[in-house]
């Protein structure tokens, strides 16, 4: 990952043959945020869902999102359509992730709208593929988290063997429990459809603030 922040573009990055993408999920800090950009990452996301302890708006700069040259991603959950659009306009937002309940069809609305869409799925034991067939080409990528208590950052791996099933033509990030502890076995990981990773409480200070020591240990073992 050599870009710079000058030469990212804040569009949505397609897979790259070379390399799984990166998004820093969970950011809202001004300060913070700019610190995670300056470092080799891909997207970074930003949670619009007010039960979260990493709700943004409060602290966010709408100025400095709209002006940061990298992808920058809201995540919703199953909030209002026009909700979204008008919170994707006011902070510069390139793409938007759906991580509750949303259908299909809310997916296909928003992306019609020039919104592309992450949808996330929650896994536990099993993964439904066939229900996500519906969805897919709606979404630029799916994100598959670990289901649990909270509608996201629950801090847990579930297991990814379930992916080698996976047979769809939509391209997903990996999330749920990523971090240092363990990088190695994501360094190299080989799973259909794998795109790249998404992380967020186990590179944390506290909640919505990034460990920038503990990103670069997580860069370093993975694409290091
Ligand atoms: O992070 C949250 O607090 C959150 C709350 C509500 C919906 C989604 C949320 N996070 C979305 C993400 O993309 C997280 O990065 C993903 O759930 C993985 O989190 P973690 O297991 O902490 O790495």
């Amino acid at each position: 990952m050599t870009a710079t922040a000058a030469s990212r573009t804040p569009t949505l990055p397609a897979p790259r043959p070379d390399r799984p993408l990166l998004k820093v999920c969970g950011l809202k800090y001004p300060a913070n945020v700019a610190a995670v950009a300056a470092l080799p990452v891909d997207m970074l996301g930003f949670i619009f869902a007010s039960k979260s302890p990493r709700y943004a708006p409060p602290a966010l700069d709408a100025a400095q999102l709209r002006a940061l040259p990298v992808c920058k991603v809201g995540v919703f959950v199953d909030e209002a359509p026009a909700v979204i659009r008008r919170t994707a306009l006011h902070f510069g937002l390139t793409a938007v992730q759906l991580h509750g309940q949303e259908s299909a069809a809310d997916c296909a609305a928003l992306a019609a709208a020039g919104l592309p869409v992450l949808k996330a799925v929650g896994v536990g034991a099993q993964l439904d593929l066939e229900r996500l067939a519906a969805y897919a080409p709606f979404c630029s990528y799916f994100i598959f988290d670990t289901a649990g208590p909270a509608a996201g950052g629950n801090g847990t791996a579930f297991d990814w063997e379930l992916l080698r099933a996976y047979n769809l033509p939509t391209p997903y990030l990996l999330a749920g429990g990523l971090g240092p502890a363990n990088a190695a076995a994501l360094r190299g990981l080989q799973l259909p459809g794998l795109a790249g990773f998404d992380v967020n409480s186990r590179v944390e200070q506290g909640p919505g603030l990034k460990d920038i020591g503990l990103l670069r240990t997580f860069i370093d073992e993975v694409y290091g």
